[in-house]
């Protein structure tokens, strides 16, 4: 990884088994950058960060993240990429039979954490990170859709990422609960992590200006402007 690049995308082709979803994708992303990718649906966003957290490959094209080859990721790799990325998906939520710490827990158990004291230390001072260190108890269902999602993006930062990738993030939450995340994720860029949001919400965009990725028409657009 060169510089301070964090995502390095160049001439890259993205494919959904045989359909070409978006080609000849250049995307440079920096180390603590926060950046919006927006795009109608099935433009490829969510393609784009599958190919970011080495769930589609790549055949054409040269791709970095988090320091690893996109096109050499080995099957042996994709556990140790995937430590370097924190993941807030829709489709990712909180296991509902247990509660927040136990959550917590699980990931860093199945993510090679042995000592039982660092355990805990992690999981209290990710909670503390998203403001949520009173609900350690909690059962899921016990929290608003906020703060589990605010719980989801605890985990996220649990190993430590150089890069949250976030897919609509706040797709389930009211205007004011999205606005807390929203803040949530940006305070975690100033403090280093990258930040790559997909959304539909454009009033998130206009009440924090920030840079912007378009997918459109088979293409990644760089730095859109909005109007
Ligand atoms: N598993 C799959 N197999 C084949 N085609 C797929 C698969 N997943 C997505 N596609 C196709 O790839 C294209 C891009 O889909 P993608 O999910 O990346 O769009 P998106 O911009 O994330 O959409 P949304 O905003 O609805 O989440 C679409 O045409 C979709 O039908």
């Amino acid at each position: 990884m060169i510089g301070n690049s964090i995502i390095k995308l160049h001439n890259v082709d993205v494919y959904q088994q045989k359909h070409l979803v978006l080609s000849a994708v250049n995307l440079h992303i920096d180390k603590g950058e926060f950046v919006f990718l927006i795009g109608q649906t099935g433009s490829g966003k969510s393609s784009l960060m599958k190919i970011l957290y080495g769930e589609l490959h790549i055949t054409e094209g040269e791709g970095h993240a988090g320091g690893y080859d996109l096109k050499k990721l080995s099957d042996h790799d994709i556990p140790f990429l995937r430590r370097k990325l924190g993941i807030v998906f829709q489709d990712f939520q909180l296991l509902t039979d247990r509660t927040v710490e136990e959550n917590l827990a699980f990931v860093l158990n199945a993510t090679g954490w042995k000592d039982k004291n660092l355990i805990n230390e992690r999981i209290r001072d990710v909670l503390e990170k998203v403001g949520l260190r009173s609900k350690l108890r909690k059962m899921p269902h016990e929290l608003s859709g906020g703060e589990q999602q605010r719980v989801v993006v605890a985990r996220a930062l649990l190993n430590n990422p150089e890069l949250i990738l976030a897919d609509e993030p706040t797709g389930n939450l009211d205007p004011e609960t999205s606005e807390e995340v929203m803040l949530l994720l940006k305070d975690i860029s100033r403090s280093g992590t990258a930040v790559l949001m997909a959304t539909h919400n454009y009033n998130l965009i206009r009440t924090f200006p920030s840079r912007i990725v378009k997918c459109e028409n088979g293409r990644v657009i760089e730095d859109v402007k909005m109007v």
